[in-house]
């Protein structure tokens, strides 16, 4: 895999890679928020439902009070067999009826178990006293346990069985010189209190009350209500653990509402967690009201509330940002780094190839532009190095050639080197018919020389006639040492004149040139005619210097029409 892709690939790994990271991180933070915004929610929402509460509920307990305390019922209360003192009571309840909300009200005597009431309706007056309350009863169970369990006050939601509807009903001790002798209050009706406190049409927000038990009183699903709830045995209670899932929550709730009426002089403090009801997470708000003994508990859906789509446009911002991110260090990792790379790469390869031409100069200053300029020195040099090297080997092979076709005895052409110039001419010969000519000649008796003064000698002699020959040929012409002691001699352009005087010239000057020994030579010569072969004109030559040598020697043959002429 290439630097591109494995970059690439880099790339999108660490997009996905950080995209997952910032929607784990996101989710905590938003969760953060939502849970931090949910306690004060909570809370704001606690302090709101026990105020509509209590504002219309602390008023009822307090009339009730005071009608419990009134001097009149008092007096009655002490001696409940006095008509006089009856009637007095009674009117003055009748005082109450109307201050109370839902204009009724009772009161029972617990050692008569007379049980007086009237409602809003005035339906009893005169005949207040409806019945006597009967210990075995399972109806008049609420009276004695209000009584033993020596209350002050206590809230009861009750079915109201004769009039066929539930109540809220207020009930407060009466005492006479600190001991029970009854008990006195007033009912609310059920429904308009629900629909008022915990029917209302917040989506996302539960409200509910429990008692000090933890039994639910006011609870938008009424099935839930645990009626008459303090004369039912402990474990038959509708409590606020019915409403939850997890074992955790119960013993978590439970243990709340404890540590909250531990403390009651702390007033409306508020507790929160989250909590499992009907599957889903809600944060719960809980409250002791310890006026009246109950608590709130406000269940909040925060996905209802706060859904987490509300952050989605916040998300789709970071995401946006971090993707432009990515791409932008992307192209620019690309641009600085990657492409340089490849564009070095590609320069480098293009050098491994042979191509040595300069690359464009790279305008960057940094790092990688320093690479580039590094290389592109180390290339020029590479560059350079090269065309010495050609240079010199141009020169040595132009040398070698040059070796290859010289004697190194005499320094002439040697036969290799004659042939060529042989073969160029005789070429020039038959594309422009210039005629050229040839002299060979072979020095005389050189055997008995190299025989009698010594091999050393004799190469002295063979280049005394190379220099002879020198001074006797043109300088467009060429001499060569043809082997052993003869030497042939190109003549281009050249005629029969110029034949035989440079043929004659050098035999002269071989004869008066090198005395000591005294050395003369034997000279063939022959013109190219038409139609004529190397091979023909070298016979020739070799035929008039055979002829020459034959003659008695020191002589100068030419061969031609098929004739050899003597010339000296
Ligand atoms: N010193 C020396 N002698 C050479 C060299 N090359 C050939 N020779 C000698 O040249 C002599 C050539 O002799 P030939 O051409 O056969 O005979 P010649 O003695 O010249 O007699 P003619 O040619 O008949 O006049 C031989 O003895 C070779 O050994 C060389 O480079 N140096």
């Amino acid at each position: 895999m290439n630097l591109k892709s494995r970059f690439l690939l880099l790339a999108s790994a660490l997009i996905v890679a950080s995209s997952l990271a910032s929607w784990v991180v996101f989710e905590r933070i938003a969760e953060r928020i939502i849970e931090r915004w949910g306690a004060n929610i909570a809370e704001i929402q606690v302090r709101y439902d026990s105020a509509r509460l209590l504002q219309n509920i602390e008023r009822e307990v307090g009339l009730a009070q005071q009608m419990s305390d009134s001097d009149v019922i008092q007096r009655w209360a002490r001696q409940p067999g006095n008509a006089t003192l009856k009637a007095a009571a009674i009117e003055e309840m009748e005082r109450f009826r109307h201050n109370f909300a839902d204009h009724n009200y009772f009161l029972a005597l617990k050692d008569s178990g007379a049980y007086f009431y009237n409602n809003a309706a005035n339906g009893f007056a005169g005949k207040q006293l409806r019945y006597h309350l009967d210990p075995n009863k399972p109806a008049d169970a609420w009276f004695y346990q209000l009584i033993e369990q020596r209350r002050d006050f206590h809230l009861n939601v009750n079915p109201d069985e004769a009039l066929g509807v539930t109540k809220l009903w207020i009930d407060v001790l009466l005492k006479v010189d600190g001991r029970i002798v009854g008990v006195a209050g007033t009912g609310m009706d059920l429904e308009p209190f629900l629909q008022n406190i915990v029917d209302l049409e917040q989506p996302g927000i539960n409200t509910l009350f429990v008692d000090y038990n933890g039994a639910i009183q006011l609870y938008r699903d009424r099935r839930y209500i645990d009626y008459a709830s303090f004369v039912k045995p402990e474990g038959q209670k509708k409590t606020i653990e019915l409403l939850l899932d997890r074992p955790a929550d119960r013993s978590w709730i439970r243990q709340t509402l404890d540590r909250l009426r531990e403390g009651p002089e702390q007033g409306y403090r508020v507790e929160t967690g989250f909590v499992t009801v009907d599957g889903k997470s809600h944060l719960a708000g809980v409250t002791y009201l310890p006026s009246i003994g109950w608590y709130e508990i406000t269940l909040l859906d925060l996905d209802v509330l706060l859904p987490l789509a509300t952050f989605a446009p916040m998300l789709g911002v970071f995401s946006v940002a971090l993707l432009l991110t990515l791409l932008v260090f992307n192209i620019a990792i690309r641009r600085q780094i990657i492409d340089p790379i490849i564009s070095l790469e590609a320069a480098m390869e293009r050098v491994r190839l042979g191509d040595l031409s300069p690359r464009k100069p790279s305008p960057r200053s940094d790092e990688m532009g320093r690479l580039e300029q590094h290389f592109d020195v180390m290339a020029s040099s590479i560059r350079e190095h090269t065309r010495q090297l050609e240079e010199t080997v141009r020169e040595r092979t132009d040398a070698l050639n040059r070796l290859a076709r010289k004697d190194h005895l005499t320094e002439l052409l040697n036969r290799r080197g004659m042939n060529e110039l042989l073969a160029e001419e005789f070429q020039r010969f038959r594309r422009e018919h210039r005629t050229f000519g040839i002299v060979w000649l072979d020095i005389d008796n050189f055997k008995d020389i190299n025989d009698t003064l010594g091999h050393a000698v004799g190469d002295g002699v063979l280049r005394q006639i190379a220099a002879s020959l020198r001074t006797c040929i043109r300088p467009y012409d060429h001499a060569a040492r043809w082997g052993g002691d003869e030497f042939l001699v190109l003549l281009a352009p050249c005629d029969g004149d110029h034949l035989q005087g440079i043929g004659e010239r050098i035999r002269r000057t071989v004869e008066s040139a090198v005395e000591t020994p005294a050395i003369t030579v034997s000279i063939g010569g022959a013109l190219a005619v038409p139609d004529d072969t190397i091979e023909n004109i070298l016979q020739r030559a070799d035929d008039a210097l055979y002829q020459a040598k034959d003659n008695g020697r020191n002589q100068f043959y030419i061969a031609e029409g098929g004739q050899l002429t003597r010339i000296s």
